[in-house]
C-alpha cells in the first residue's frame, strides 16, 4: 500500500485485527500495513477506535484476534522501537527540558555526556535549541509539544505513535508544528502513525489517510501525492491538496 513506497518488510502490519473493551466490539478484521518512512493518518469520527489502534500498536494491548507486527516481529507489549506522543504533554515538570529529553537515555544507563549530548541535538531538532535548562512551566503549549517530540525522538523509535498531539494548540502553533513533524521525519527516516480529527491535519502530514468509519467498518485509504517537501503556504491552497479534502469530506459525511 502507499505507491511512493516499495514494498519492503513492512514498518507495521496490523493483519485481521478484531478487539473489544468487555462486550463492546471496536475493531474487526483491521488490515493496513505502514511502509518505512511513511506517515499515515488515522482520521474518522470519535469513538470509531483511532486510540484503540495506538494503543495495540504500542502494545498496550493485545488484539482478541489477528496480529500485529513491527518490522516482522509481533508485538508481544511495548517495546523502545515505538515512541507514543500524547496531546497532554506528559512532561516530568520537575525536570529541566534537557532532562526531560534524556530520560529514556539516563534508563537505559548512558553516560552524562551522552545524555547532554541527545538533549542538545534533539532540542535543536524540534527548535528548542537553547531552551535545555528551561522548566516545562516556562514554556509556551507548543513548545512543551516539542519537548514531548524531542523526549520520544531522543529513544530513536522506528515508529512514532501520535494521538491527536497538536489538539491543545493554537493553529499557527499546530500549523507550524505540522511542517515540523514532517521535517523531522525527512531528517530521520521514523514511521508515523497520527491520530487527527481535523481532515485538513491528516491530508497535510499523512502520505495516506486511512478513513475509519463506524466501528467494525474497514476504514478507506486515500493516496496523498503532494510535492515534497511540503509547506503550509505552498500546499494549503494546491488544487490537489483541496480536492482531496473534499473527497475525503464528502466521504466522511456518506459514511455520517
Ligand atoms: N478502556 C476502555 N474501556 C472500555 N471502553 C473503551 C475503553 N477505551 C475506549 N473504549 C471505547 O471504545 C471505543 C473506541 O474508543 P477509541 O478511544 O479507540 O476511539 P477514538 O476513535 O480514538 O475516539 P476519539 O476520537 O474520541 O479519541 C469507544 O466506544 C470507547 O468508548
Amino acid at each position: 500500500m502507499g505507491s511512493a513506497f516499495p514494498s519492503v518488510v513492512p514498518a507495521l502490519a496490523v493483519d485481521g485485527v478484531g478487539f473489544a473493551y468487555g462486550g463492546l466490539p471496536v475493531l474487526d478484521k483491521l488490515s493496513f500495513h505502514v511502509a518505512p518512512g511513511e506517515a499515515v493518518a488515522l482520521l474518522g469520527p470519535s469513538g470509531c477506535g483511532k486510540s484503540t489502534v495506538l494503543n495495540l500498536l504500542a502494545g498496550f494491548i493485545a488484539p482478541d484476534t489477528g496480529s500485529v507486527h513491527v518490522d516482522g516481529v509481533p508485538v508481544h507489549g511495548p517495546g523502545p522501537d515505538r515512541g507514543m506522543v500524547f496531546q497532554s504533554y506528559a512532561l516530568f515538570d520537575w525536570m529541566t527540558v534537557g532532562e526531560n529529553i534524556a530520560f529514556s537515555l539516563r534508563c537505559a544507563g548512558r553516560s552524562r555526556t551522552e545524555q547532554r549530548a541527545a538533549a542538545r541535538d534533539m532540542a535543536a531538532l524540534v527548535g528548542l535549541a537553547g531552551f535545555e535548562s528551561a522548566y516545562p512551566y516556562q514554556l509556551s503549549g507548543g513548545m512543551r509539544q516539542r519537548c514531548s517530540l524531542a523526549r520520544v525522538l531522543a529513544a530513536k523509535p522506528r515508529v512514532m505513535l501520535m494521538d491527536e498531539p497538536f489538539a491543545a494548540v493554537d493553529v499557527q502553533t499546530r500549523e507550524k508544528l505540522q511542517e515540523e513533524i514532517l521535517r523531522i521525519q525527512a531528517a530521520t527516516g521514523t514511521t508515523i502513525v497520527f491520530v487527527t480529527h481535523s481532515i485538513d491535519e491528516a491530508v497535510f502530514v499523512g502520505h495516506r489517510v486511512l478513513l475509519f468509519g463506524a466501528c467494525g467498518q474497514a476504514p478507506r485509504a486515500f493516496s496523498v501525492d503532494l510535492p515534497a517537501p511540503r509547506s503550509q503556504k505552498r500546499n494549503r491552497l494546491h488544487p490537489d491538496f483541496l480536492a482531496l479534502r473534499n473527497q475525503i469530506y464528502q466521504a466522511m459525511h456518506e459514511d455520517a
